[in-house]
């Protein structure tokens, strides 16, 4: 459960006397999620999440996180709307913290996502990079190539404790990735963070997308390479491709990726597999004494980034060329 910060009775009544949210009915801790605090809070006049930030979350990005879900709400996506106070505030600060309410949405994270699931968030994922062209905000990714040697850094010698070999092993990815990371790809804002926990499905549909406390400017082909990790493995650790594929064509049907992008994906693969493994294993260390959390598991992204490092090409994830419709080619 991802409680750090407690929030009391009389706090929680002096932030919410700020807004018109009706009488408190409820208010609770939840039970998911690594990074923040959040906070089911239901009133008279509906439900909402309140968001206490963390570590990660620097208080000077909150304006872009919070101005892009709000720029994607108004183009059609799905997506948490925060709520302004009678002063028109979205951003306030509850027990010593940046804190946020924003709207509930409905739907339930898959566990154990199909093919179907992989298509529909390929799709979503294209949706996104095409409503935020327009977005003016920029943020670079904090978590990119250029963070990971200093976040190994920060496990402090400690990786082999975890598991032995992994400190060599992460070494020489860190040394291969910064030789070879590609440049010049299309860029965008992405969510950088799309796992199963941050998508929401009502039956088959996909009913709504949380958590932009990642979102940033960068590759756009990075993102679905994050997602092709977070949901195309197996539990035993091996790659579906049959998911692969639904996914990668659910993203063609709204956004096709250019040669470069294609020619890219193993190895952003690779730095996205690097990128959970490192944060996920600095976690691991450092679980903040009574934090209500269960910190998530590096080695199944190190196995992960096994996977990649023997990957040839982008056919093994299950690209495929977007096929011409009977239009275009008549057309041509
Ligand atoms: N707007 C929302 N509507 C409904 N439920 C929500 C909403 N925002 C958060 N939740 C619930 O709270 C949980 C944790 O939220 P979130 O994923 O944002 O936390 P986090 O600590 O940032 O997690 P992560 O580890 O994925 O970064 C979600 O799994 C979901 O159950
Ligand atoms: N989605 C991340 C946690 C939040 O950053 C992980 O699974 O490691």
């Amino acid at each position: 459960m991802a409680v750090y910060t407690e929030v009391s009775d009389e706090d929680l009544r002096g932030f919410l006397d700020m807004y018109d949210l009706g009488e408190v009915l409820s208010f609770k801790g939840i039970a998911e999620g690594v990074e923040n605090s959040n906070y089911f809070l239901q009133t008279a006049r509906d439900r909402f999440i309140l968001t206490l930030y963390e570590k990660r979350v620097r208080e000077a990005d909150l304006p872009f996180f919070l101005g892009l879900m709000e720029h994607l709400a108004e183009r059609g996506l799905e997506c948490p709307l925060p709520v302004r106070n009678r002063t028109g505030q979205a951003l306030g600060r509850l027990a010593g913290r940046p804190a946020v309410i924003v709207t509930f949405l409905e739907g339930l994270a898959v566990k154990r996502p199909g093919a179907g699931h992989c298509r529909a968030v390929g799709a979503e994922l294209a949706r996104l990079h095409e409503a935020g062209r327009d977005f003016p905000g920029r943020r670079p990714n904090a978590l990119s190539l250029g963070s990971w040697a200093g976040l190994f850094a920060s496990a402090d010698g400690q990786a082999d404790r975890v598991a032995p070999g992994l400190a060599a092993r992460t070494q020489a990815e860190l040394d291969e990735l910064a030789a070879i990371w590609p440049r010049g790809l299309p860029e965008g804002v992405i969510h950088a963070d799309l796992f199963t926990d941050n998508v929401f499905f009502i039956g088959d549909r996909l009913s709504g997308v949380i958590d932009f406390y990642f979102a940033c400017t960068d590759a756009l082909a990075y993102d679905l390479a994050i997602c092709l990790n977070a949901w195309c493995f197996e539990p035993d650790g091996s790659f579906n491709a049959t998911k692969g594929r639904a996914m990668i064509a659910g993203y063609q049907s709204v956004r096709p990726l250019e040669p470069e992008e294609v020619a890219a994906l193993p190895t952003l693969a690779r730095g996205a597999a690097l990128r959970f493994m490192l944060t996920r294993l600095v976690d691991w260390l450092n679980v903040p004494p009574g934090a209500l959390v269960r910190p998530k598991d590096p080695l199944e992204y190190d196995r992960k980034l096994g996977f990649h490092r023997k990957v040839a090409g982008a056919t093994e994830y299950g690209w495929e060329p977007v096929r011409e419709t009977a239009t275009s080619t008549a057309s041509a």
